[in-house]
């Protein structure tokens, strides 16, 4: 069992060394790789070979284009989509509401916007891909059987910050299924980052490395997936199949019921941590322990398993493990993921210095054991090599089996949009499953030709230092090599320190970007600004699941911190619209980037959209003069080529529908309630520049499990609230009116309907979530939901909408028809 709680600065770094139960360091050779692969293709040139399996020319992956007959007709419709969408608009720029100019107006101006955001979120789609690996090949070139393994060293990251919210078990099996990962054990070492600094954590993952020793020998004898025991063990084993081995059965129960200690073992940890007050943590000598306070505290960094750590059952080496917590001190803006990533990036160059790096967030478990040889089949294939950044694997989630109403899994976002830009440059970093060159995080360019490796290594040792910081191991410069482990474990506690990046370029130009913005978003997008493309792996069985639970009010604070982060990409320095002209990023993958950082405004015109139809309903009004004739006509058509664009979208991505519908429902809730606040919050933080809070969202645990999908209160609800009551209420007002009135008012009744079923049926599990009681929404709530629908319907009603609109139509005029009829109806120059 590993030491009890140890930290080392390089002030007690000696008796650290003498604690540590596996200290050992050996170095990697500088990552020379790029300079490798040129040597490698210029060879290739000087011979030709005939094409054997093994042969280097031959693709490690291809790409399996989409059913031509199913791209050709999306394309049509999305051109006549174009064509109908414009003639719809002429339509309505030109005809003006003249009794009910302010509806009018607002919702021309809603329309417009829509219709902009489409087409950044449309064209980026204009040709998507899909991939495949070939690992037989991959084996041949890199991995023969018998001889040492050629296949590049991997450094695997996993980060862990808040042990009351990601549960230590939970990081304990992600370890695991890192640790018994199908990849030679001497190329991959596992990187825990615990910004934590928590006591539980620490020993959750020593517990688990004396655990692998019997959990990995067992994973690769019988093959099994995934390798996370906790999943592992809850999927239904077949017992009775015909064909199971029977030693297999045995071993499972051995297995199942170690883990089950191994579990117990950890539980107690954690309730021990609970009772224990921080302060009273002591050293396994009896000296108090380092602090234990998060956020003051040194850097500390453990090593587990690897060459000298202990064999497994089996006497074969383990993958190394090191434990890191990077320094704290007040004071100190420690840039919580991404601060993490670079710390884990520098401690990671001085002790192993993989050529790769794979991050996943501590609830991201490794659901394919390839996954590292998945990506490996990307980044080594001749044809992109030197310029691929990274591959990106989707974010897909374990099924808790249960009901997912608000666990969208981004099914469209995933499956199409990235899709999508696999066929541009590449699809965006979302911020875990990923995997990068190093190179590419150093903030190289990528290697065109062979002396172009030489120049962008080649830098002065001042501007090197500026960039990289003081540590020369850091950046790929050539250095006279230390193999003292000492000496190298003293260099990592240095490079994890609170000061090692001032006056550097990390967080700004190299590794993880900082800042409020999404820091993922913003680190893919200055690689593929810098001309590296990236790739999408879709392996048949998932690289990665993630196990988060997640509530409607853990949703929505993931999906305000998004939206968030966009409103700060679009108003930083690093603008998608303005930044990074030099020919290397390419226009649609530019969008695509416009797209995410301006997606959210959207939202704004959602939130009138949603309001109108009640608004309607009301005044009896309509956004539109003539619903029954020419908008009437030019609305179907544009609706079914509408309809028609999202069948052969949810055609060539085989997204269910009702996947692509529960999409559909969850923006709509989170576009009325935490997109338009982070919008607010934007602009607010922008203007005073005061600084957000950032929450971790919280992860499954066995004992949270029942409160999942418990609908949680926040005030990021009012809004949808008071929309869903507006619209009722609009129901009931208007048909009983028709009621009142007769038969004529039924047939534009209907027509108005049609917006308000749009918005309610949207809106659907959320009411849903509303009435349950059980969710524990406070009367209050919805009490004063009602008084504040109420004052604003009745506001419309009372007010006059003649004044308004003619206060409108004097100060104002037709100005949007003016305009419009200035710019486009000459160019265009067709009348309806
Ligand atoms: O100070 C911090 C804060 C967070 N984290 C880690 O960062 C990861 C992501 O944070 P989390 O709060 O879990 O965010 P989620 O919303 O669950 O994660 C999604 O959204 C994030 C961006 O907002 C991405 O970084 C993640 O990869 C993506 O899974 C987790 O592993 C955390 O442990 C740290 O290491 N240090
Ligand atoms: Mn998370």
């Amino acid at each position: 069992m590993g030491p009890l709680w140890l930290a080392s600065t390089p002030q007690d770094l000696v008796s650290f060394c003498a604690v540590s139960s596996a200290v050992l360091v050996r170095r990697e050779p500088r990552p020379r790789i790029p300079l490798l692969f040129v040597m490698e293709v210029s060879v290739e040139i000087r011979t030709p070979v005939n094409y054997k399996a093994d042969d280097p020319q031959q693709p490690l992956s291809r790409v399996v284009p989409i059913s031509s007959s199913h791209l050709f007709s999306y394309r049509v419709v999305i051109i006549l989509r174009l064509f109908i969408l414009g003639i719809y608009l002429q339509y309505r720029y030109t005809h003006p509401v003249n009794d009910a100019y302010a509806l009018w107006l607002v919702s021309v101006l809603c329309e417009s916007w829509f219709s902009i955001s489409w087409l950044l979120d449309q064209f980026p789609k204009w040709s998507p891909v899909n991939r495949e690996t070939y690992l037989d090949r991959l084996a041949l070139r890199y991995d023969k059987d018998g001889e040492p393994s050629q296949l590049p060293h991997i450094d695997v990251f996993v980060t862990t910050a808040d042990p009351s919210r990601e549960p230590p078990l939970v990081t304990a099996n992600t370890v695991l299924s890192i640790l018994a990962v199908d990849y030679p054990v001497d190329k991959v070492t596992c990187y825990v980052s615990d910004d934590g600094y928590a006591m539980q954590t620490f020993e959750s993952i020593s517990q688990a490395a004396e655990f692998a020793k019997k959990w990995v020998p067992f994973c690769k004898k019988y093959s099994i997936e995934p390798r996370a025991p906790e999943f592992f063990f809850t999927e239904k084993i077949d017992y009775v199949k015909d064909d199971i081995d029977l030693s297999f059965i045995k071993d499972c129960r051995e297995m199942k019921r170690e883990y089950e200690e191994l579990k117990v073992r950890i539980n107690a940890l954690v309730a021990k941590s609970q009772k224990v007050s921080k302060e009273d943590w002591q050293m396994q000598d009896g000296t108090p322990g380092p602090g234990n306070n998060p956020r003051d505290h040194p850097g500390m960094i453990q090593m587990f398993l690897g060459h000298d750590g202990g064999l497994d059952t089996d006497g074969n080496e383990l993958p190394r493990l090191v434990y890191v917590s990077r320094e704290k001190r007040p004071g100190f803006s420690h840039h919580k993921k991404a601060g993490a990533m670079n710390a884990l990036m520098r401690a990671s160059a001085v002790l192993t210095n993989g050529a790769y790096i794979l991050n996943v967030d501590c609830d991201h478990y490794f659901n394919n054991c390839k996954a590292l040889k998945e990506a490996m089949c990307f980044m080594l294939d001749p044809a992109n090599e030197n310029k691929t950044g990274f591959v990106q694997f989707p974010q897909r989630f374990y099924d808790v089996d249960l009901d997912d109403r608000y666990a969208n899994h981004s099914m469209v976002f995933f499956n199409i949009n990235m899709k999508g830009l696999d066929g541009v440059q590449g699809p965006m970093y979302v911020g875990t499953g990923c995997c990068f060159n190093r190179q590419a995080l150093y903030g190289y360019d990528p290697v065109v030709a062979g002396d172009d490796v030489e120049k962008s290594l080649l830098m002065s040792q001042k501007s090197f230092t500026k960039r990289f910081g003081q540590c020369p191991l850091i950046g790929g410069a050539t250095v006279t090599d230390t193999t003292n482990a000492a000496t190298l474990l003293k260099e990592a506690i240095n490079v994890i320190s609170c000061n090692y990046e001032d006056e550097t370029e990390w967080g700004e130009e190299i590794g993880w970007m900082y800042g409020s913005v999404t820091e993922d978003i913003l680190t893919g997008f200055k690689l593929h600004t810098r001309g590296w493309i990236s790739i999408y792996g879709m392996p048949s069985r998932p690289g990665f699941l993630g196990c988060a639970p997640i509530n409607l009010s853990d949703r929505l604070g993931q999906i305000h911190r998004w939206a968030f982060g966009s409103v700060n990409f679009l108003l930083s320095r690093h603008c998608p619209i303005w930044y990074g002209y030099n020919g290397k990023l390419r226009f649609l993958e530019r969008v695509t980037y416009i797209n995410n950082a301006t997606y959210p405004i959207t939202s704004i015109a959602l939130v009138v959209y949603c309001v109108l139809p009640a608004i309607c309903l009301f005044t009896g009004k309509l956004i539109s003069p003539e619903i029954k004739d020419v908008y009437g006509m030019w609305f179907i058509i544009f609706l079914l080529s509408i309809i028609a664009t999202i069948f052969l979208e949810l055609l060539w991505s085989d997204v269910s529908f009702r996947d692509w519908w529960r999409n559909e429902q969850f923006w709509v809730i989170a576009g009325t309630s935490a997109q338009p606040f982070a919008i607010f919050q934007g602009l607010f933080q922008f203007i005073t520049k005061i600084e957000t809070k950032f929450t971790v969202t919280s992860k499954v645990d066995d004992q949270k499990v029942n409160e999942l999908y418990v609908f949680k209160w926040t005030w990021l609800l009012v809004p949808p609230t008071i929309i869903t009551i507006i619209n009722l209420a609009g129901i009931a007002f208007s048909v009983s009116s028709a009621i009142i009135d007769g038969y004529e008012s039924w047939v534009p009744l209907i027509g108005r309907l049609f917006f308000t079923i749009w918005v309610l049926a949207h809106l659907y599990p959320f009411i849903e979530g509303l009435l349950q009681r059980e969710n524990g929404i406070p009367t209050s709530f919805i009490l004063s939901s009602i008084v504040l629908a109420m004052i604003f319907t009745l506001w419309w009603i009372r007010v006059d909408p003649f004044k308004i609109d003619k206060w409108l139509e004097v100060n104002i005029g037709s100005t949007v028809t003016n305009i419009y009829n200035k710019l486009f109806a000459k160019l265009l120059d067709f009348d309806l």
